[in-house]
């Protein structure tokens, strides 16, 4: 029986994905083999020792030490692009309501009173101080063109707007999928200066933190947007009140309201509803339960951020090892030396590896035995090795 321990409410959807008589999932679990959750910060968390394996449904992970478990040989998942689209809707969403005066407008007409002569009369003459402006013609750049990013860039270019985009480190999968209008920012000093407003989509790092900077915000059009669904500290918070003050920025969208942004008239607060649809939420839970389920059952690495990807159809007769290691020479060799000494035939083999570190998945003819288990352990640079016998 696999434990898993849930941090956060999981969609059913995701959870089902988990067969009942496999495995046994609770939030109050003392030695999980897996931990399954949303924006729960793990940091200061005490990670049991049982732990191979951490998902996280959904896409940003700055919320788990992920150097510690890779240091322990542990692959965090993730949801790739699973909530993107809800993203996407609230971005524009967010944009609407900055450029419409929707949401002091429909406070105003709360406060309408009187039969319904009364109440028109009212909603005429009060409409003139909710003027808006439209979309359509102005400039948007979007940073970071991943999962998001793209699809942002390609609803708002489909809405009329020129957009300018920025990631210098754009995947060539998500470049294919970029409509031909977007224009390319050769950095970002130059996309804030077309600017009429920016969305951010990049992860929180330290080279993304403060990256919407007082200097940045200078150089956008006077009365600028600044929409921020990524993370609270990418944006500079003091830098953009003070613009807000100023009239230089004319609203700020942030789904990660901080104390001091809370209650101001030009700050567009959401609390965190980014990924928060229905559709998003069982999305990502069913992709990363089935990431957690291969590796826990087969040692398959799918969309993790640590690990390689490394995918091999089961073969041989007997026991599945897997390996990760630190990525050095004679790895491979020291493996299959202990492995020859056992007297184990290596049926099929596949070593990947991800900047320092490297993962092997091993099929063997015949059953490992544990003495063996303890020799790979002990090999200098070994992180975490996992006997999988063959399945049922
Ligand atoms: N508000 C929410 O509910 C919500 C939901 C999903 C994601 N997010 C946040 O949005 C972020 C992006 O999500 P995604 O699914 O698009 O991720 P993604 O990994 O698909 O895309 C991130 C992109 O940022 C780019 N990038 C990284 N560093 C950069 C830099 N310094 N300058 C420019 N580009 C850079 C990468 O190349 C990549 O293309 C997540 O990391 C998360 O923090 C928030
Ligand atoms: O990074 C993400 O996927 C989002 O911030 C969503 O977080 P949530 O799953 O806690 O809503």
């Amino acid at each position: 029986m696999y434990k898993i321990l849930t941090l956060n409410n999981i969609s059913v959807k995701g959870l089902e994905r988990l067969p009942r008589e496999k495995y046994e999932i609770s939030s109050d679990t003392s030695s999980p083999d897996a931990v399954m959750l949303r924006s729960f910060k793990m940091h200061d968390m005490e990670i049991p020792e049982t732990v191979k394996a951490i998902g996280r449904a959904g896409a940003g992970v700055n919320n788990i030490p992920v150097d510690k478990m890779t240091k322990r040989g542990v692959p965090v998942f993730n949801a790739p692009g699973a909530n993107a689209n809800a993203v996407k809707e609230l971005v524009l969403a967010g944009l609407l309501i900055a450029t419409r005066n929707i949401y002091p407008a429909m406070k105003f007409a709360e406060t309408l009173e009187g039969n319904d002569a009364e109440v028109s009369t009212a909603v005429e003459s009060g409409k003139k101080n909710y003027v808006g402006s439209e979309l359509h013609s102005k400039t948007l750049g979007v940073i970071g063109l991943g999962a998001i990013g793209i699809r942002v860039a390609n609803a708002a270019s489909a809405l009329g707007m020129k957009v300018v985009g920025y990631d210098p480190l754009i995947s060539v999968e998500n470049a294919w999928k970029l409509s031909r209008n977007i224009q390319q920012a050769m950095s970002l000093d130059h996309l804030f200066s077309q600017c009429d407003a920016i969305s951010v989509h990049v992860p929180l790092l330290d080279a993304t933190k403060g990256l919407v900077s007082k200097e940045r915000i200078a150089m956008m059009n006077d009365g600028a947007i600044v929409v921020n669904l990524a993370r609270g500290g990418i944006c500079d918070d003091d830098a953009v009140l003070a613009a807000l003050e100023s009239g230089k920025l004319s609203s700020y969208v942030i789904d990660f309201p901080t104390s001091k942004l809370l209650r101001h008239p030009n700050v567009i607060a959401f609390p965190h509803l980014g990924a928060s649809t229905g559709e998003a939420e069982e999305n990502c839970a069913v992709m990363v339960a089935d990431q957690v389920r291969d590796f826990l059952e087969d040692g398959s690495i799918r969309n993790s951020v640590n690990f390689p990807e490394a995918v091999l159809p089961r073969g041989g007769s007997g026991s599945r090892v897997t390996i990760a290691n630190a990525n050095v020479p004679n790895m491979v060799g020291q493996i299959s030396a202990i492995l020859a000494k056992a007297n184990l035939n290596i049926a099929d083999l596949l070593n990947k590896s991800r900047g320092e570190l490297a993962y092997t998945i091993i099929d063997l003819d015949g059953t490992i035995e544990e003495s063996a288990l303890n020799d790979l352990r002990g090999i200098e640079g070994v992180l975490s090795v996992r006997h999988l016998p063959l399945k049922k």
